[in-house]
């Protein structure tokens, strides 16, 4: 058995990838960000504050009769961007891609910081990470993809994120012909609840791979590539214009910047983020002033290979062999 859902950039700066979940009986469809970076699926709900709840679409438990309340069972999460939410958890049924996992909690939100009350193009977030990172107490729960694993063809799902078009997440097969080049595998380290992994060295515009290191994670709700500092710096020294803005609190540089690409090697390929993947988007509309898709990730103590760098490739989120598989698209 496999899945396989489109998924949608939320804006014309890909901040985010939208991919519709069909969750109860009959159906109720939600968009929900998936988050290879965490481990709760979470949704707005008629437990929602009215308040809070305004222009989003909500799960509602009593319309669904194959929901069940887990009682007793509470949540709570808080995202590197500050974010947060919390509430209590039903089980019911989940369909992603054609795919249904019979009894998947879903985490109900009785509470959700400004940032999602204002985000109302999502309703909630699937997290695609390892089990381990799952929020909810006392009995920690399985992600929807944990759950479907051992009845998928293979324990494996791929994510196909693209620039301004439709991509698409697709469970228990890899389809080679999403890829221009071939997949390059490498372990991935699951402890802390997402895919962790190292990239071997690096590169600007095409020059040879230099055998620098950089150990991150794999994180599709992170818009943003961020790395160190030195990279960072070593990249926008070739960029004229760039600066550091201070309310934009990342590198900016003039749009019509022709800006060099970034590699990097993993799994024995390399993988080059052409200059205009790197060129996220005018600081406000009509400026001719952008934000760069590269950014520092000294404040945050974890590099992060986020949609910037997952645009590049086809990435292969392997559990059964506990490894990443990248692809050059
Ligand atoms: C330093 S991790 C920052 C990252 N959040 C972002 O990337 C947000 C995404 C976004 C974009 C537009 C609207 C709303 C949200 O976007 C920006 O922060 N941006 C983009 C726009 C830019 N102008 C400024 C910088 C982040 O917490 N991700 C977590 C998942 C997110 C949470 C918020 C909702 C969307 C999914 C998560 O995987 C990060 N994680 C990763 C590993 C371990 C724990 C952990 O928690």
């Amino acid at each position: 058995q496999t899945g396989s859902a489109n998924t949608n950039p939320s804006d014309s700066a890909d901040d985010e990838y939208i991919t519709s979940v069909s969750i109860g009986t009959p159906a109720q469809v939600l968009p929900l960000d998936f988050d290879t970076g965490s481990s709760d699926l979470w949704v707005f709900s008629s437990e929602t504050p009215k308040s809070s709840a305004s222009g989003h679409t909500l799960y509602s438990p009593s319309k669904s009769s194959t929901a069940k309340k887990l009682s007793g069972s509470t949540w709570s999460i808080e995202y590197g961007d500050k974010s947060s939410s919390s509430g209590d958890v039903y089980t019911d049924v989940v369909t992603i891609g054609g795919f249904s996992v019979k009894t998947q909690a879903v985490e109900s939100a009785t509470k959700v910081s400004t940032q999602f009350v204002q985000d109302t193009v999502i309703s909630g977030l699937v997290g695609l990470g390892f089990d381990v990172g799952n929020q909810v107490s006392p009995r920690p729960q399985k992600t929807w993809f944990s759950n479907a694993a051992n009845s998928l063809a293979e324990p494996l799902f791929t994510a196909d994120l693209r620039h301004q078009e439709t991509g698409s997440y697709n469970f228990g097969f890899i389809d080679t012909s999403l890829a221009k080049g071939t997949i390059g595998y490498t372990p991935a380290d699951g402890s802390e609840g997402y895919w962790g992994f190292t990239a071997t060295g690096y590169s600007v515009g095409g020059a040879k791979l230099n055998r620098n290191s950089i150990t991150g994670i794999a994180d599709t709700g992170t818009t943003l590539l961020l790395l160190p500092d030195n990279i960072v710096d070593a990249y926008y020294n070739n960029v004229e214009s760039a600066q550091y803005d201070d309310s934009q609190e990342g590198v900016v540089f003039d749009c019509s910047e022709d800006l060099p690409s970034f590699s990097f090697g993993v799994g024995g390929q390399t993988i080059t983020i052409s200059g205009d993947l790197l060129n996220l988007t005018p600081i406000e509309e009509g400026s001719s002033t952008c934000f760069g898709g590269l950014q520092s990730s000294a404040d945050i103590g974890i590099n992060i290979f986020g949609d910037v760098a997952l645009k590049a490739a086809l990435v292969v989120f392997d559990l059964g062999n506990e490894r990443l598989g990248w692809a050059q698209k």
